[in-house]
């Protein structure tokens, strides 16, 4: 579905600023995957996500999505196959805007420009989406008027009712305190397997990382130094992993987060 081959980039180049923040990461996604991405700080995570997205055009390498060649493809053109949730609960809602207009915009999204009203249906189907939530009885209110976490749950629900062929997840629930991100959470997986999502993940909680998704791919100063699934991943455990990355980079992992999961 996503292919990655030789990717490169670097930023301020032929300058003291000089910085490869990626080199030549390769990394097919199929149809279905769920990958959690985890690296310590500064190794590329978020740097793949721009270049996936197209936010920042690559240095080098290619990527193909669903066989097309998107290298190029500007952002706002790529945005209606991939959306991406960030860490900051107040980016992906409009605050002034009451729950159904914001539920409104985002389907309007998926449904490609078609003519879209809102009537009882419609309003029906949106309630029940808001059930698991605990949101169905505020739709007309405010989302500024909601917490980090109903708002980060809002803006997943946005997401996915906008039909993206492929989620991005940037540390969606690090903002959040432990019980609004295991809600969080929770929703992420329900979306995902209702709607039969791809998804890449990045987070710095290694449980969440083993817990969650098919596969785990770990970062180190812009190079993929592990990838894993199935059975493997499903042996994994937060002590084994921080060993993993000591036996292949000869390094301590440097995570804080990382290790306060151990
Ligand atoms: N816009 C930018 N301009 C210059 N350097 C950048 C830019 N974005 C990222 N970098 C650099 O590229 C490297 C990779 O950064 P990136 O944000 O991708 O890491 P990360 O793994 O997401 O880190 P974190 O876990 O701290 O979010 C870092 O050295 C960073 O300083």
């Amino acid at each position: 579905m996503l292919e990655l081959k030789d990717i490169s980039k670097v930023f301020y180049p032929g300058t003291v600023n000089e910085k490869l923040a990626l080199d030549s990461v390769s990394l097919n996604i199929a149809q279905g995957d769920v990958v959690c991405i985890v690296g310590s700080n500064g190794s590329g995570k978020s740097t793949l996500f721009n270049i996936v997205c197209g936010t920042y055009p690559v240095t080098g390498g290619t990527i193909h999505f669903n066989g097309e060649d998107v290298t190029h493809k500007p952002e706002y053109r790529r945005a209606r196959t991939i959306g991406r949730i960030f860490q900051d609960p107040t980016k992906g809602t409009a605050a002034g805007m009451s729950v159904e207009d914001n539920l409104i915009t985002a389907l309007t999204k998926g449904m490609r420009g078609l003519k879209f009203s809102l009537n009882n249906e419609r309003r029906e189907f949106f309630r029940e989406q808001l059930i698991p939530l605990g949101l169905d009885t505020r739709l007309k209110d405010n989302v500024g008027l909601l917490s980090g976490g109903q708002r980060q749950a809002l803006t997943l629900l946005m997401t996915v009712l906008s039909q993206p062929k492929m989620l991005l997840l940037d540390e969606h629930t690090a903002a959040l305190d432990p019980g609004n991100a295991q809600v969080v959470m929770n929703m992420t997986e329900h979306f995902i397997s209702q709607f039969n999502l791809t998804a890449l993940m990045i987070t710095h909680n290694m449980q969440h990382a083993i817990d969650f998704g098919t596969r785990l791919v770990m970062m180190d100063e812009g190079t993929i130094i592990l990838d894993v699934s199935g059975e493997e991943k499903k042996k994994l455990t937060v002590l084994k992993l921080v060993e993993l990355f000591k036996s292949i980079k000869n390094k301590t992992y440097a995570s804080d987060e990382a290790l306060l999961t151990l």
